[in-house]
């Protein structure tokens, strides 16, 4: 098995790669907004997770956007957000006009996270491609069915069938957390394929897609479109639980909201989703923690990780 080299991100690294710190006089807008489009009719709690993590890694303002029908719903669950209810397609997930709604809010939020827990392809992909559209400007991470947008399982009968899904690529780079079932799914490769060799799977994505890509798994891989790549070991497996890269996903989008590159978010988070799974594998043992705890260990781990 070939492997290319890659830096580890360890603690060491993190401390030379210091986060934007808020001064002690900063408001909430200096912390960043977080736009956070997720969640559908059955699968709310992604939106729920991540959402709850881009505060925990510290963004100043929060705004959601989800399926009308569970808005309700995650408002009372989310006191700190600004939720705003978008219409549903027949399979309630969200519709893709939608972008038009959340346009209004280009200029306003810092950084943009599309994708955990929705449902509906092809609606969700022209969805992203309006949403790329209007907040071109601001980082903007896609995770689970938004990151189908490199290339749709079917053609969308609603997208410009003249697009040429060989050849696409991000006009600027974003950023994308597959694990390596999704990358399968994405490239048409075997799973075991990119297992073997996730190195070269990452590096592969970044290059063809313009994108930052943060390979998921036991060891997650991190690569550049400038074909940089890191590599971090941690956590343990009760980190393999469902709604688990929804809380990753969040704590990048924080993050990027402070003000980080995609790069840095990455590896912070990662590092942070990381440490936390380790604590509570001490405090509660190694299997059957919950997702929706891992967020809440993420502001010592801040702290900790930049000390250290
Ligand atoms: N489902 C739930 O109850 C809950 C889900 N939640 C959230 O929903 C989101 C989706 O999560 P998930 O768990 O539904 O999809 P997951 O397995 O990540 O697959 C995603 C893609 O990867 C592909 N793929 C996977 N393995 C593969 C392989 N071996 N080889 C090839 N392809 C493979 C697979 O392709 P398919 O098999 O459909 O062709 C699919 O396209 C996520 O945000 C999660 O946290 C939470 O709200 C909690 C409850
Ligand atoms: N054995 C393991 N050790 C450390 N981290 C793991 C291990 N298995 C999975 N993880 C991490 O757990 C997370 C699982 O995310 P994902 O598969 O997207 O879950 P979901 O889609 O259900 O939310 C990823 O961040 C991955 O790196």
């Amino acid at each position: 098995m070939s492997r290319l080299p890659a830096t580890e991100l360890n603690p060491a690294l993190l401390r030379r790669w210091p986060l934007p710190q808020p001064g002690f006089d900063g408001d909430k807008e200096t912390r960043g907004h977080v736009l956070v489009v997720a969640g559908s009719a059955e699968m709310p709690g992604a939106a729920l997770l991540a959402a709850e993590a881009a505060l925990r890694a510290g963004a100043g303002k929060l705004t959601v956007g989800t399926a009308a029908s569970v808005a309700p719903q995650l408002g009372t669950a989310l006191p700190e957000a600004r939720v705003i209810g978008l219409g549903e397609t027949a399979a309630h997930g969200v519709q893709a006009d939608s972008a038009r709604r959340l346009g209004e809010l280009a200029g306003k939020v810092d950084a943009l996270l599309v994708g955990p827990g929705m449902q509906d392809e092809a609606s969700c992909v022209e969805l992203v491609h309006g949403l790329l559209e209007r907040f071109g400007s601001i980082p903007i991470l896609l995770d689970a069915q938004a990151m189908c947008t490199v290339h749709p399982r079917r053609e969308p009968h609603l997208l410009d069938e003249a697009v040429d899904w060989e050849q696409f690529r991000f006009p600027s780079p974003v950023l994308l957390t597959p694990h390596a079932g999704e990358l399968a799914r994405l490239t048409g490769k075997e799973r075991a394929a990119i297992e073997q060799a996730p190195h070269d799977a990452a590096r592969a994505a970044a290059e063809r897609w313009n994108a930052v890509v943060a390979l998921k798994g036991a060891t997650t891989v991190l690569a550049a479109p400038d074909g940089s790549l890191w590599q971090h070991q941690g956590g343990n497996a009760g980190l393999a639980i469902s709604g688990s890269g929804d809380v990753l996903a969040g704590i990048i989008a924080g993050l990027l909201a402070r003000g980080t590159t995609l790069e840095q978010a990455a590896a912070w988070g990662v590092a942070l989703h990381g440490a936390a799974g380790e604590q509570l594998a001490l405090r509660c043992g190694p299997l059957g923690y919950l997702a929706r705890e891992i967020a809440a260990e993420v502001p010592a781990l801040l702290r900790v990780l930049a000390a250290q």
